[in-house]
């Protein structure tokens, strides 16, 4: 039998709102990049001679900065995340490494072991966000168990999630100890609030959650 891999990457969410992040290319790749990144509110600098359509309508509309030139060394001046993804291996290494020396975390789309972090795989609903990560062995499995979970878990989980947050605040009020709203929320969590909320019936998943606190033994 074969060794469990080690997990080699340690995952986070970075609140990215207003960072500056710097793009190197302007190809597929690049936009694909780009799109994550100001889904995530980042101020975005790509620097490339040429840019795809979608890149160049994201500038036109001003939702990012591009400058039409080669990278050049100097070009990487106080970003917090750097994504070198030009077609040219040497390019890619050289601002890699300026970016890295300048204190920023890099991604290198050709070549994983030079990345301080990898861009993972993303299913965004609302607030929810599930990722797959294939520790660089597999980009193209990542997004294939994506597609998968896509199909699984719909638009309608976002609801739900909005739902179960504002719930939340208001059993942090009515249950008072820990422990009871442990209680509750492990009743209250089932499948059929989630199939009330598939079904648009927002309202009657809302009591159905809120019947759960008959069990938490907090309130009678
Ligand atoms: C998940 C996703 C996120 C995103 O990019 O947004 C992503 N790659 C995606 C797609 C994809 N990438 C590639 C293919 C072609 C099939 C194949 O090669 O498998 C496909 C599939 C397709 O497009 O159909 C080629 C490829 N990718 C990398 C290399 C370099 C190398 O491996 O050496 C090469 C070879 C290039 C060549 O051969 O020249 C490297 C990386 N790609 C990663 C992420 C990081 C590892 C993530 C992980 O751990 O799984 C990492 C390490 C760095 C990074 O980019 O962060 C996105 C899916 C979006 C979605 O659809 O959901
Ligand atoms: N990580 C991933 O997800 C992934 C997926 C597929 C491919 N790749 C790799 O990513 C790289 C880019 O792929 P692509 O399909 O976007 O390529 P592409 O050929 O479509 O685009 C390359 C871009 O780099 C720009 N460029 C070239 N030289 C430059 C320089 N000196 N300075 C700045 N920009 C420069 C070009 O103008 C172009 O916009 C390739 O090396 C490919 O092997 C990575």
């Amino acid at each position: 039998m074969q060794d469990v891999v080690a997990l080699s990457y340690y995952p986070v969410n970075l609140n990215l709102v207003g960072r500056r992040c710097a793009v190197i290319g302007g190809g597929a790749v690049a936009e694909r990049k780009v799109l994550a990144l100001l889904a995530a509110d980042a101020a975005v600098t790509v620097i490339s001679p040429a840019v795809t359509d979608g890149l160049a309508a994201l500038s036109a509309a001003g939702q990012i900065t591009h400058i039409a030139r080669p990278y050049w060394p100097g070009a990487i001046e106080n970003f917090f995340i750097v994504i070198c993804a030009t077609d040219a291996p040497a390019v890619n290494r050289q601002a890699a490494e300026e970016g890295r020396a300048k204190g920023a975390l890099v991604n290198v789309a050709d070549a994983p072991e030079l990345c301080d972090f990898t861009v993972p795989s993303q299913i965004v609903r609302g607030d929810l966000v599930i990722t797959v990560s294939t520790g660089g062995k597999s980009p193209a499995l990542a997004r294939r168990l994506r597609q998968e979970l896509e199909a699984r878990y719909g638009p309608e989980y976002g609801l739900y999630l909005a739902m179960i947050g504002r719930l939340r605040d208001e059993m942090k009020e009515r249950l008072a100890t820990p422990r009871a709203r442990e209680c509750f929320w492990r009743r209250a969590l089932d499948d059929e609030a989630l199939a009330l909320v598939k079904a648009g019936k927002l309202q009657e998943a809302e009591e159905k959650i809120r019947d759960a606190i008959g069990g938490s033994g907090a309130e009678p």
